[in-house]
């Protein structure tokens, strides 16, 4: 079964974006996404390896966002797709049954059809607003989160300003956990702000 908090590198990567998963990683992440959107191929799968090798150290499972390519070549855990990137079913293909596919969602026909094509758990959001990302939808809320939850039988992840104080919110909501970029990369202190994101899971 997929962790609860996924904790989503910020898109620069780098040192401080490195420094930002050890931390979480000390702090107890389950679950590390490696998702980058700048360098070229051979930083990003630099940067993706480091962050596989530092999971593995902790016994923390990593995902890389957007491409299955470099999600094998760092053997990370799996791979999370968007709209925008290859389908979820050619994913599956590419890295077969045992590589761990994640695939976004903000409704229940679109959830619906991301797992019979394949999908292990969902990205779901944005679940509130958010300035990490442009050019989002409206987000959709604990009660879009729960439409969606309620549809499929796999773990859903809510995303989209996400913070230890509304993890309860979700949970209730029927989520399985939650996705945060700026809640652990943009703390000043990632690692106690990834405990507090546990607690908060662990107590809801
Ligand atoms: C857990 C999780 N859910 C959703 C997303 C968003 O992925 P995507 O739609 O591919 O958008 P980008 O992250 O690529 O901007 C995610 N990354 N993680
Ligand atoms: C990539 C992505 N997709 C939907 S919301 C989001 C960004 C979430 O970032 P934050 O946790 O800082 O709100
Ligand atoms: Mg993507």
């Amino acid at each position: 079964m997929i962790g609860r908090l996924h904790v989503v590198t910020d898109a620069a990567g780098g040192r401080a974006a490195l420094d930002a998963v050890r931390a979480a990683l000390s702090g107890g992440a389950p679950v590390v996404q490696v998702r980058t959107k700048t360098g070229s191929d051979r930083e990003r799968l630099a940067f993706a390896r480091e962050v596989v090798v530092l999971c593995r150290a902790a016994g923390a499972q990593c995902i890389v966002n957007d491409r299955v390519d470099l999600a094998l070549a760092a053997r990370a855990d799996g791979t999370h797709v968007g709209a925008d990137d290859l389908p979820v079913e050619v994913v599956r293909r590419i890295a077969g049954p045992s590589h761990l596919v994640g695939g976004t969602a903000r409704d229940p026909e679109r959830a619906a059809e991301l797992v019979a094509a394949g999908a292990d758990y969902l990205g779901v959001g944005p679940a509130f607003a958010t300035s990490t990302k442009d050019g989002l939808p409206d987000p959709i809320g604990p009660d879009g989160v729960a439409a969606v939850a309620a549809a499929v039988r796999v773990p859903v992840i809510a995303i989209g300003g996400l913070t230890a104080a509304r993890v309860p919110l979700l949970r209730a909501a029927g989520a399985h956990g939650v996705a945060v970029v700026s809640a652990v990369s943009g703390a000043a202190d990632p690692a106690a702000a990834t405990r507090e994101l546990l607690a908060a899971l662990d107590a809801s």
